[in-house]
């Protein structure tokens, strides 16, 4: 599988907070190293605050970091973004403030497509349609449907302009136990060619979706293992997380 992405020593700090003028900083990726393969679905798995959603804002274009490289299809990230609109997309775990209250599910699902001139309206439906909604859901407001169905309606505007990289950022983390499940299958079957990264702290949604597995440990990848290999993992994070999945003890 050719590499997709390629992402190379990756370092980000923070400012420590203590004033304006304090220099003080705290490293939270180190030197994270890794490949999503054309057409994979990655997962990236670790302890609360390690930094995995720093990684999928970096690779969004949405946070800068401090050292390393991210290539896209071998080229520098900020120019193959620029070089391709609405090719790389998120969906987040807060589909609340990912969408304005105040706008028809429509218009939140067509808002990418307006942005870059095309005809948005006609694809509403058929994006309500591949992410299991009514046609008549278009004209609702976010605050009349289910978390579920609004997750659903942010994957919607995710796929809307036929994105080729998806970073799903906790996508299902604040949703019940079974509407979960429904969303995973619809992750599942929405991949085609696309290149997903799935990041989360449930194992067991990451086995689901994913073939192979990234660890996020002190700032940087401490394993990467297929399904396979799991029962073999070797870093604390991996194990941790192995061992607190009933199915697999
Ligand atoms: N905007 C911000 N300003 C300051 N610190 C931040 C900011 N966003 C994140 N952090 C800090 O950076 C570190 C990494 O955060 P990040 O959200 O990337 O972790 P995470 O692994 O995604 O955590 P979680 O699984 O809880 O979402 C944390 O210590 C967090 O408190």
């Amino acid at each position: 599988m050719s590499a997709f992405i390629q992402v190379s020593h990756l370092a980000k700090s923070r400012r420590l907070p203590g004033g304006f003028f304090s220099n003080r900083r705290r490293p939270v990726l180190r030197d994270v190293s890794f490949e999503i393969g054309r057409g994979e679905a990655l997962a990236l798995l670790g302890p609360s605050g390690e930094g995995k959603s720093t990684i999928s804002r970096i690779l969004l274009g949405l946070e800068e970091h401090d050292s390393g490289s991210i290539l896209i299809e071998g080229v520098e990230a900020p120019r193959w973004r620029k070089e391709h609109p609405g090719e790389m997309s998120a969906v987040f775990q807060d589909y609340t403030s990912s969408s304005d209250p105040r706008w028809s599910i429509g218009r939140i699902i067509a808002e990418p497509l307006a942005v870059r001139g095309e005809k948005a309206d006609k694809a509403v439906p058929g994006l309500l349609a591949r992410v299991g909604l009514a046609a008549e859901i278009a004209r609702r407001r976010p605050h009349e449907l289910s978390g579920g169905q609004m997750q659903r309606v942010c994957i919607a505007r995710a796929i809307s302009t036929r994105p080729r990289f998806i970073v799903f950022d906790e996508a299902v983390s604040s949703l019940d136990a079974s509407v979960q499940t429904d969303i995973l299958e619809l992750i599942a079957g929405l991949k085609g060619d696309m290149t997903f990264l799935f990041i989360t702290h449930d194992i067991q949604a990451a086995a689901f979706l994913c073939p192979r597995l990234l660890f996020l440990e002190g700032g940087s990848i401490a394993e990467s293992l297929t399904l396979s290999e799991l029962r073999n993992a070797r870093s604390r994070c991996a194990r941790e997380l192995i061992d607190s999945a009933l199915p697999f003890r």
